[in-house]
């Protein structure tokens, strides 16, 4: 049987505590792990934070902007329909009419900290949430429909063992064979994981990982 793995990044990989940066040994550790098995990092990051937070991690590929951009080979690929620039001018037009704060990547729209209701009426549009974090999306794209992207770009029909911690975490875990939740996860993440790690972010995914390579793990 072979395998590809999909990883959250914040908080899965990477710690608030270390302000999201990666630490060294969990960043070597996947790059050695990822000669042997291709892996994944799925965030809802942009390029522009995971190139300073995580400089020296080299995974098999990206999938960014939760499954919105694609990155394998040196080749971006962007998951969204051809009608987004205009779809998302729209959603920038409503909330600068509500004045609220936004960031803007290549698709995704992010609001930070959202503390009232974020009502977006724009066809064609969805709203995923990381803990208080909204990252307005096409509607058809979540972290799910970027790993069915990578699985057909990589004619992959193994497992995909998913490993994550929050709501946006969710369309992961639908699409994986394998759901695996760090010590940290939410506990609706917790609630449908098949294996619940003892340790939280990184260091409960390398545990995992090493007991992966060492034999000590089997899945
Ligand atoms: O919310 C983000 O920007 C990234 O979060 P994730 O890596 O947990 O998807």
């Amino acid at each position: 049987m072979s395998y590809l793995f999909a990883s959250d990044y914040d908080r899965t990989l990477a710690d608030e505590k270390d302000n999201f940066v990666i630490k060294k040994e969990v960043a070597e550790f996947i790059n050695n792990f990822s000669s042997r098995y291709p892996f994944f990092v799925v965030t809802g990051r942009e390029r522009k934070f995971i190139s300073k937070l995580a400089p020296a991690l080299k995974p098999t590929g990206w999938v960014l902007e939760n499954g919105a951009i694609i990155i394998y080979q040196g080749k971006v690929f962007t998951n969204a329909p051809n009608n987004w620039p205009e779809v998302r001018k729209e959603v920038l037009e409503e909330l600068d009419r509500t004045g609220i704060q936004y960031s803007v990547g290549e698709v995704i729209v992010y609001v930070n900290n959202v503390i009232n209701p974020l009502n977006i009426n724009v066809k064609g549009v969805k709203v995923e949430w990381n803990r208080n974090d909204a990252m307005i999306l096409p509607d058809n794209v979540d972290k799910g429909s970027g790993v069915m992207f990578v699985k057909s770009l990589l004619n992959f029909s193994g497992k995909v063992v998913a490993l994550g911690d929050s709501q946006n975490d969710l369309s992961l875990f639908k699409v994986a064979d394998i759901k695996v939740a760090v010590g940290n996860a939410l506990p609706e993440i917790k609630a449908i994981a098949d294996i619940i790690l003892d340790k939280p972010n990184g260091d409960g995914i390398l545990e995992f990982l090493k007991g992966i390579t060492s034999g000590r793990m089997s899945l």
